[in-house]
Order: C-alpha cells, then structure tokens, then sequence
C-alpha cells in the first residue's frame, strides 16, 4: 500500500502545467487497437491507469512503450487473448476493451470492469448499444461475453436512455468497424469524446457530430494513424489545482487549460469571490478570502463534473457559511466526508444533499483515499490544516493524476509518496 505524506501550512506558489486529460487517454489507448498501423500519442498523463491499460495491451501482444508523455502503440500483430483480471478490475475504463475488441474482431470476452467505488455504476446502456449493432451479450459470472455471427456487426439507430460517456465511447468503438451507419441518440458531449473523435477520424473514421447529442458513424474498414495525436489537457487535474490554490495559495498559475471546457466550475468559484485572471490557455489564481458559500448541482457537460465535487470541497470549507453539493450523477459518492470529519470538518450527507460548513480549526489525521476524488481532495485539505496528514491507499490518487508529487514540488509543496 501507498501512503501520501501531506505537511499541513505549506501554501502554494508558482505554476503548475497541466496534463493530458485521463478520461481521454484511457480511451484512446483500447481505440488504438483498431489501427491498422502504429499508433502515437503525446501528451499521455504519467498515471497508474496508464500503466494497467499497457498491461492489458501486451497481453494481446499489443507491444506498447511509454517515454517523456509519447506513447507509442503497435496493434499490428494483435492476437485474441484472455486479459489480466487484476488490470482489468483496476480501472472502469478497461470496459472500453469491450467495443475495442468487438469493432476489431467481432467478439469480446472482458470482465466486469474496476474503477473509483462511487456507487452503483451499472453498463446496461453498453449492452443495449452492443445488442442494436447486431451483438449477443452474455454475462456469465464476472465476465460479459459479446459475440456476433457471421455478418459481423451492422450499422443501427441507438437511443440511449441516459447521457452517459462510457457507453457512448464504447459503442462508438464498436460502430466506427461496423458494416453501415450507426445513429446514435441522447449521447454525452464530454470534450474527451471530442478528442477520441478526433483521433479515429484523423486515421479515416467517419464520425460527424462528437460534442452534440446525437454522433453519426459511418463504419470503415481500414484505419490508419498518420500522425501523432496530442492528448487534451485534464480539466479534472485543472479544476482541482484551481481549487487548491484559491483554497490555499499564495499565487498560482495553472497552464495548459482550454477554460471553456471548465466553464461551470470557474464560474461557481467567481461566485464565491475568487478574483481568476483567465487567460487563452492558463488561469491565473491569486488566492482567495472572503469566501461566499454557494450551491453545486453536478451534472453531465456542459454542467458542473461530478469528478470535481470532491476537489472543491476544501475551498467550500473556507466559505463563510453553509454551501451545497447535489451529485446527480453520483449521489453516493460521499467517501470523503468522515475522512474529512477525522480531519476538523462539518460536512453532512443526507437525502442526496451534501451540506459543508465553514471549518477553521482543521487539523491532520491519518485517511484513506477511498478512490481518486476523495483521496486528492484530502490533500488539499491536508494542507490547509495543521500537523500532518497520512493517507492511506493513495493509489487510488496516482491512478489519475499526473506526476503529482513533482508538480507540487513545482508550486513549493513537499508531498511524499512512501511504500510499494
Ligand atoms: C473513465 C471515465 O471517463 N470516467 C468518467 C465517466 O465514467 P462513466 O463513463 O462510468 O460514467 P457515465 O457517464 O457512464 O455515468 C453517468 C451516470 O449514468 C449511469 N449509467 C451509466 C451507464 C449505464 O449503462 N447505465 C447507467 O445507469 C451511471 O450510474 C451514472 O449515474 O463519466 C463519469 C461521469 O461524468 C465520471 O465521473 C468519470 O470520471
Ligand atoms: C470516477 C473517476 O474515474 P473512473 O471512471 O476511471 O473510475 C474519476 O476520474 O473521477
């Protein structure tokens, strides 16, 4: 188990660049085994779920090497195999193997995937995807089994009956190698379905209308990359630097950020009185007092991310005041509140409101991550507080955030990593 050391009273200073966005990254890589030819992308986070990803890679002899954000993908000599459970459980975005693999061949056998333990998080709308592009989909314990006869699998109208990104990214793999057009309705608008969008067409795909609700896709046989395709900044990773450095900073630059795609949380942080200088491709943050407590009702894009719920948590405990988060995606990810209680906080779940109340004597604790919003959520407030806090299971915090203990380094903060 990994332990993060957080010293509490260090502010921070500087700037910080940001990476390539995980959500991306994580499709891209099971995209790129629908090439026909190498594959490179730059840009790629230094995270653990790129390591597990590379390992489910080589155990369909995908060859695949990582150096200085580039990695490099060579699907020419892919065989069907079985892939590592344990690498497959470690991430949610292993499922993407499913459409990857049914595009590529026709069939797939993938179990259940991993990822952060946020409450329930079904794949019904996967399946049904599968199932109108002409697949059979059989559960059978913890593996799903996906099979198509000998016509392979057939263009169709898809309606999904929620927004959901993982299903829209996984049937569009399957479609972008079916036979025909595949009509997808009520899809996410997420920018990384953009990127992954842009990504397949760059290497011939016919997809037309990634970030509205309705993607056509006109199946091709053949793909092939012709460039190198550069990863989307992590507007996850941004956001929560934003937050960290209004919560706790003395002057922060965040760079390499599209602020469009952080609209909503930007302007819920100016509603508290954080005075941003945004810039074209960097934010300016020059600390934050005088807070005002505001309300949050996380929704799928172009609405608030779930994913940064946890992350601002810390800055809405400086608020003066009562705030409040309404996680419509995931009203049960709460995993941070009695951590953060351990640690001097007044946060309350009930009834699918999250309440969270000015705190000021905040001290340090040990903690567990929990999962990756939670666990980096933590250390922020580690830093705000006095003493020192230990969180425990901190990988599920180096699952997706890029070079992290570096990067604080960068805004003067001393993080440490200690354990296997
Ligand atoms: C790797 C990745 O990109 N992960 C992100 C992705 O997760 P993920 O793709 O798993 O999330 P979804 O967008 O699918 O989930 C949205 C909502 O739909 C529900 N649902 C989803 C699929 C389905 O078949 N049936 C169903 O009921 C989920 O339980 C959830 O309430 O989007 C989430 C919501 O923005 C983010 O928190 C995750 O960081
Ligand atoms: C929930 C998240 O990730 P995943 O879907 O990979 O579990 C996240 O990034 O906040």
């Amino acid at each position: 188990m990994k332990k993060m050391i957080v010293r509490g009273g260090q502010k921070l200073a500087g700037e910080v660049t940001i990476g390539g966005a995980k959500n991306s990254t994580v499709a891209l890589i099971p995209a790129a085994i629908l090439a026909d030819t190498p594959v490179k992308l730059d840009s790629v986070p230094n995270i653990l779920d790129v390591q597990n990803l590379m390992r489910i890679l080589k155990a369909m002899n995908v060859e695949s090497s990582f150096r200085h954000g580039v990695l490099e993908i060579d699907p020419t000599q892919i065989k069907e195999s079985s892939l590592p459970g344990d690498a497959i459980r470690s991430l949610r975005a292993s499922y993407y193997f499913m459409g990857a693999l049914l595009g590529k061949f026709g069939q797939a056998t993938v179990s259940f995937p991993g990822g952060d333990n946020i409450g329930p998080r079904p794949i019904d709308q996967h399946i049904k995807g599968f199932k109108a592009l002409g697949a059979k989909v059989e559960e059978d314990g913890n593996q799903v089994r996906i099979t198509t006869g000998p016509e392979g699998l057939k263009g169709a109208r898809v309606f999904f009956d929620l927004v959901s990104v993982g299903a829209t990214i996984n049937v569009l793999l399957a479609a972008v190698r079916a036979k025909g057009t595949t009509i997808m309705e009520n899809v996410a608008r997420e920018p990384e379905i953009i990127d992954l969008a842009t990504f397949l067409n760059n290497m011939g795909a016919k997809i037309r209308g990634a970030g509205t609700n309705e993607i056509r896709i006109q199946g091709v046989d053949r793909l092939e990359a012709k460039n190198i395709h550069t990863v989307i900044p992590d507007r996850i990773e941004a956001g929560t630097y934003l937050a960290f450095a209004a919560a706790n900073g003395e002057g922060v630059t965040v760079k390499n950020v599209i602020p469009e795609h952080l609209d909503p949380f930007i302007s819920k942080m100016v509603e508290m009185g954080v005075k941003l200088e945004i810039g074209e491709d960097q934010i300016y943050v020059p600390g934050g007092d005088n807070l005002k407590p505001i309300t949050i009702t996380t929704s799928p894009f172009p609405g608030f991310a779930t994913d940064l719920q946890q992350p601002i948590t810390p800055l809405l405990m400086k608020a003066k005041g009562q705030s409040m988060i309404i996680d419509t995606l995931y009203p049960e990810r709460v995993k941070h509140i009695a951590e953060m209680n351990r640690m001097g906080g007044n946060i309350a779940s009930a009834n699918g409101v999250i309440t969270v109340q000015e705190s000021r004597d905040l001290h340090g604790a040990t903690v567990d991550a929990c999962e990756i919003r939670a666990g980096v959520s933590l250390v922020g407030l580690g830093l705000m507080s006095h003493g020192t806090t230990v969180i425990e299971n901190a990988e599920h915090i180096l699952r997706g955030y890029d070079r992290i203990v570096e990067k604080f380094k960068g805004l003067s903060v001393d993080l440490e990593v200690v354990g296997n």
